[in-house]
Parts: structure tokens; C-alpha cells; sequence
């Protein structure tokens, strides 16, 4: 599980992410929405250890997550797929990944297919497209079999097949009993594949809710959204 308190982080004088607090429950898919410049992926690079809060903190099963022994084994995330050095094969890539985290890198292939790369491990990184770049950030996630998954906009160049096997990964991670986080602009996706959902505007929590609570009757996920960051508005 993962818990948000009080969370506030400012770049000069303003806040992109402002007291923020919400707790994220094992065994189901919980979306992270917001608009352009919410604070989402600040949020995330925060419970990940990357950056600090100015104030307030973030958990990880009850811990910050710079204090977890061997953390991909807890906790997988995909922040930003391109940001992978290019010269190294796919399946050099998550070796090395599984090496430096004393990670068993038996189970290499068997992960390759599974995220759709069964063909493309011997490939450089550098090669690959925007949606197998993704792949291979998924792949990298699930390395550590971790009970936590954390996946900033994860559907980020994925073609129709790659959206569905996408939210068909995502249901059997939840249905395992995983803590599954993931953020999305797709509403279209998120309607049929989150279970809850965290929304968040200009660095505030708009909404922590079931999805069937949160969309209005008559109303579609995407026009519930647009109507709630307008009537958040100043
Ligand atoms: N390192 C930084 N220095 C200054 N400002 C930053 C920095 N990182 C983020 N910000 C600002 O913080 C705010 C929140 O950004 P963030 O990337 O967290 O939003 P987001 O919800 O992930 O947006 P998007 O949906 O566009 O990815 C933005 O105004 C952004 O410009």
C-alpha cells in the first residue's frame, strides 16, 4: 500500500503539489488523474525517493521507500521509458537491472514474452519504438515480482493491441493482490480499466473515490473530469 501525508512540494514560490494526502490500496487499479501540470508525476518521483517533499512525506507498505531493502523487490515503476541507455540490448538492459538489485535473472525471457519482446531482446534499446520502449519499462517494473507498481502514463505510444494487453496486465496484477498505481490521460482507458481513482488539480486532491462513485449520472469518466477541474478552478 502506499500513503501520501500532508504531502507539499514547491519550485520557487509555487506549489506543484499542495498538502496532499490519499492512501493507495492493494487489489485494485487506482488511477492518478489530473490535467497538464497537476503534480502527478511530481507525486510520483517523490513516493519513488527521486525528489524530496518540502513538507509532508510518502510511504511505501509503511516505509519511505529510500529506506526498503532491495526495492524493486517491493516496488516497480515505469516513470519515463525513454530514459534508458540506448546502447544496451533489451535484455541486457534488465539483467543489468536484476544484477545491480540481487534480482535471480533466470526468468529474463519468460518476461520479455510476456511484455511482447519475446523477438526483440537481443535489439538495442536505442532502436526500439516509443510502445517497445514501454514494454521493456513494464518488463523492468515486474522484475522484482514486487507487490507494488507505480506506471506514469504507461500507454504512452502502445498501439490498440498493446492498450488492451495493457489493462488485461494491469487487472491480473490487481486481481493478485498488488497495489497497482498508474496515470493516464486516456480516459476512454481508465473508465474501463480503474477500479479508483485519485485526482488531483494544480497540485490539490480533487477526488478519492470508487470510479462508480465518481461519474456523474448521465455523464462519461471524461465529462465528469472536465466538469470537476473546471469547478476547481479559481
Ligand atoms: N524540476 C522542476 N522545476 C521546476 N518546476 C517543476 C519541476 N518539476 C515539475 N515542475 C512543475 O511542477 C508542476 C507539476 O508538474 P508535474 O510534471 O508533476 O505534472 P503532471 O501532472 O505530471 O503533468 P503532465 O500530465 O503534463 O505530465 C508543473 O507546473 C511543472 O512545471
Amino acid at each position: 500500500m502506499i500513503e501520501v501525508i500532508g504531502l507539499t512540494r514547491r519550485f520557487g514560490r509555487s506549489a506543484a503539489v499542495d498538502d496532499l494526502s490519499f492512501t493507495v490500496n492493494p487489489g485494485k487499479i487506482t488511477g492518478f488523474l489530473g490535467p497538464n501540470g497537476a503534480g502527478k508525476t511530481t507525486t510520483l518521483r517523490i513516493i519513488l525517493g527521486l525528489d524530496r517533499p518540502t513538507t509532508g512525506r510518502a510511504t511505501v507498505n509503511g516505509v519511505p521507500y529510500r529506506t526498503l531493502d532491495r526495492p524493486l523487490t517491493h516496488v516497480g515503476a515505469l516513470l519515463d521509458a525513454s530514459a534508458v541507455q540506448g546502447g544496451r540490448r533489451a535484455d541486457q538492459h534488465l539483467q543489468w537491472l536484476a544484477r545491480t538489485n540481487g534480482i535471480s535473472f533466470r526468468g529474463i525471457n519468460g518476461l520479455l514474452e510476456t511484455v511482447g519482446l519475446g523477438d526483440a531482446g537481443r535489439r538495442r534499446v536505442g532502436g526500439l519504438s516509443l510502445g517497445m520502449k514501454q514494454r521493456l519499462g513494464v518488463a523492468a517494473a515486474l522484475l522484482g515480482d514486487p507487490e507494488v507498481l507505480l506506471l506514469d502514463e504507461p500507454l504512452n505510444g502502445l498501439d490498440p493491441e498493446g492498450i488492451r494487453w495493457m489493462r488485461g496486465l494491469l487487472k491480473s496484477l490487481a486481481a493478485e493482490g498488488r497495489t497497482v498505481l498508474v496515470s493516464s490521460h486516456l480516459m476512454h482507458e481508465m473508465a474501463v480499466t480503474a477500479d479508483h481513482l485519485i485526482v488531483i488539480g494544480r497540485g490539490r486532491l480533487l477526488a478519492d473515490t470508487e470510479i462508480t462513485q465518481f461519474v456523474r449520472p448521465g455523464m462519461s469518466l471524461e465529462d465528469t473530469f472536465m466538469r470537476v477541474i473546471e469547478e476547481s478552478a479559481p
